[in-house]
C-alpha cells in the first residue's frame, strides 16, 4: 500500500509554476528523501501532499484515499521547516510535545495515562527526557528542533513528513534525531523527508527523489556525492541531473 501518492501534480504561487508535473509515491514502511537545489520546490511538494497548498492539476492520495476526502490526520505527523518552537512561547518542553496528542484525544478531554506515556516515550526517543519541565526558550536550536520532532512522534503517527529536520542542527541533535527516526522506522513507520544534507540519516533512506525544474529528475538510490564518482569502485547506477551542482548531495 502507498501511504502517499502524487499523480501528475502541478503546484504554483500566483502566476509562477513551481511544480509542473510530479508523480511519486511512498510505500508503507518506506523512508523517502526529497532532494534538490534551493528553491526547486521540495517544501512545496510536501505542502501539496499535506493539502497546505492547492494542486493546480493532478491528484494526491493519502493512505489510498483522495486527499480532499482524507480525514485521518492523526495518522500523519508533520514537522515544518524552521518553525522555532521557542520564539516567544513560554511553554515547557513537555507542553509543546503534549500538543502532539491533541489530534488523538480531542481538545476538550484532559490528557490521560496514554497521552502522558506517549509524551514520555517521544521525549526519550529524542533524548530530551531530562528537559521535560524546562521552558522551550532555554533549549538550543537543535534541541528545539528535537522538541518539534517529539511533538510529531507523540501523536503516534504512521507517516512522518519532515521538512529539513536537521538543517542548522548541531551534530548531537542530528544523531539523536537519526536514532529517534530509526526507532520509528523499526516499528513500521513511513517517512517522507525533505533534506539538504542527509548526514547521519543517510543509512535510513530507502529511496531518493530529486526535484529539478518542476519535475522529478531522479527516483531511486540516494545519489552519491559528486566526489565519489572518481572512485574506481563507484557503482554507477543513477542518472544525473543535467546541471547537478558538484557536492550538492554530500553528506
Ligand atoms: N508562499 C509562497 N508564495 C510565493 N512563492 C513561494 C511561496 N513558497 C515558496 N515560494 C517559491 O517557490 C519556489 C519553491 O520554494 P520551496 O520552498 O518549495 O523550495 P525548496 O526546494 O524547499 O527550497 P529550500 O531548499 O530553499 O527550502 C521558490 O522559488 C520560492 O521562492
Amino acid at each position: 500500500m502507498n501511504v502517499v501518492r502524487v499523480t501528475h501534480g502541478a503546484v504554483g504561487y500566483g502566476d509562477r509554476t513551481v511544480l509542473r508535473d510530479v508523480s511519486c509515491a511512498v510505500a508503507a514502511g518506506e523512508v523517502v528523501a526529497v532532494l534538490g537545489a534551493n528553491g526547486s520546490g521540495k517544501s512545496t511538494l510536501v505542502r501539496a501532499v499535506l493539502g497546505l497548498v492547492p494542486l493546480r492539476a493532478g491528484s494526491v492520495e493519502l493512505f489510498g484515499v483522495p486527499q480532499r476526502r482524507f480525514r485521518q490526520w492523526a495518522r500523519i505527523g508533520y514537522v515544518p521547516q524552521r518553525l522555532g518552537a521557542g520564539s516567544g512561547v513560554p511553554a515547557t518542553v513537555a507542553e509543546v510535545v503534549g500538543a502532539g496528542r491533541l489530534a488523538r484525544r480531542g481538545i476538550l478531554r484532559p490528557p490521560g495515562a496514554a497521552d502522558r506515556a506517549a509524551v514520555a516515550d517521544a521525549l526519550r526517543a529524542v533524548g530530551l527526557a531530562d528537559r521535560a519541565g524546562d521552558p522551550v526558550s532555554t533549549l538550543s536550536g537543535g534541541q528545539q528542533q528535537r522538541t518539534l520532532i517529539a511533538r510529531a512522534l507523540a501523536g503516534r503517527p504512521e507517516l512522518l513528513i519532515l521538512d529539513e529536520p536537521t538543517a542548522g542542527v548541531d551534530a548531537a541533535s542530528q544523531e539523536a534525531f537519526a536514532a529517534a527516526l530509526g526507532g520509528f522506522v523499526g516499528r513500521g513507520g513511513s517517512v517522507l523527508l525533505v533534506a539538504h544534507e542527509l548526514g547521519p540519516l543517510r543509512p535510513l533512506i530507502d529511496r531518493a527523489i530529486v526535484v529539478h525544474d518542476g519535475e522529478i529528475a531522479h527516483d531511486g538510490p540516494v545519489p552519491e556525492p559528486a566526489g565519489h564518482h572518481a572512485a574506481d569502485d563507484h557503482d554507477h547506477v543513477h542518472p544525473h541531473c543535467p546541471d547537478e551542482p558538484a557536492g550538492m548531495w554530500s553528506a
